[in-house]
């Protein structure tokens, strides 16, 4: 089912920080939504992820207002994994993609060997296993990001929205988390990721939503979207493309947009 925003407002701290957004996520897609620092990319993600209230329009599962949903049921249906990466408990790695089942277990009883199941695959597919028995505050900021998307990878959602996934992981972490997204696109998954490189999006996404000041500015298919005009709209940068070997066009930054 599509997860869409439909004429959304919110205003946070008194200020209006998005304004009238409206876009239609697709499943078995990955969007790119990007945008100038403060241009409303966090807190869209999270009131799609139903965690940000809107003060007009709403953010739907389907035809169904998402802060509507049983908590257990938005829990299992959308997965968010936040920008900071933060672990504030003393447990395991692999207790904490484990919490990631919360919402598909019954409050008292045991894991499940379907649970089990779960967090072995969104171990492997993270690469993580290794860490299973190390305390989750103790390892690196991008080994720490890789549990943390595990655990969500763990509930099994139909929808993961990602903020700045890529932000404390290596070139290779990097390639690799991109492949899974796109893995899980072609399962159905729908996925939307907030991104800041613009190469990495031209290669990955298969949409492109860009926002400035909060409002939508430009929504489409990837190579329309990361093109001279729209991102000078949106950044105020130049671009050259230059394709790669598979033929797609890499937008290079060139400069500044004169003022
Ligand atoms: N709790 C808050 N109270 C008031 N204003 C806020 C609050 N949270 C965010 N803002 C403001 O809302 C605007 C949008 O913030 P948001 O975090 O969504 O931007 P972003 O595009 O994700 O930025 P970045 O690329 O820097 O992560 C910013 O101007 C920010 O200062």
């Amino acid at each position: 089912m599509d997860l869409s925003a439909k004429k959304l407002d919110v205003t946070l701290g008194g200020r209006r920080v998005l304004h009238g957004i409206d876009a239609v996520f697709r499943p078995g897609q990955v969007t790119a939504v990007l945008g100038a620092n403060g241009s409303g990319k966090t807190t869209l993600l999270r009131t799609l992820a139903g965690l940000q209230k809107s003060e007009h329009g709403s953010a739907l599962f389907g035809d169904r207002v998402v802060t509507d949903l049983d908590p257990r049921e938005r829990a299992r249906t959308i997965g968010y994994l936040p920008q900071d990466g933060a672990v504030h408990w003393n447990i395991t790695a692999g207790d904490l993609v484990m919490l990631g089942r919360t919402p598909h277990r019954s409050p008292f009883a045991g894991p499940s060997p379907a649970d089990w199941e779960a967090v072995v695959t969104a171990m492997s597919a993270t690469a993580t296993l290794e860490f299973a028995d190390r305390t989750a505050t103790e390892l690196s900021g991008g080994e720490r990001a890789r549990v943390l998307l595990a655990r969500v990878l763990a509930g099994q959602p139909q929808w993961l929205l990602a903020d700045e996934p890529l932000a404390s992981l290596d070139p290779a972490h990097q390639l690799d988390l991109l492949a899974q997204f796109r893995r899980l696109a072609d399962e159905g998954i729908g996925v939307v990721m907030v991104l800041h490189d613009l190469i990495h999006a031209a290669r990955a996404a298969d949409a492109v939503l860009l926002l400035h000041e909060g409002r939508a500015v430009a929504f489409g298919p990837a190579a329309e979207i990361l093109a001279p005009d729209p991102l000078r709209a949106a950044f105020g940068v130049e671009v050259m493309a230059v394709e790669d070997r598979q033929g797609i066009a890499l937008p290079i930054l060139t400069g500044r947009s004169p003022r």
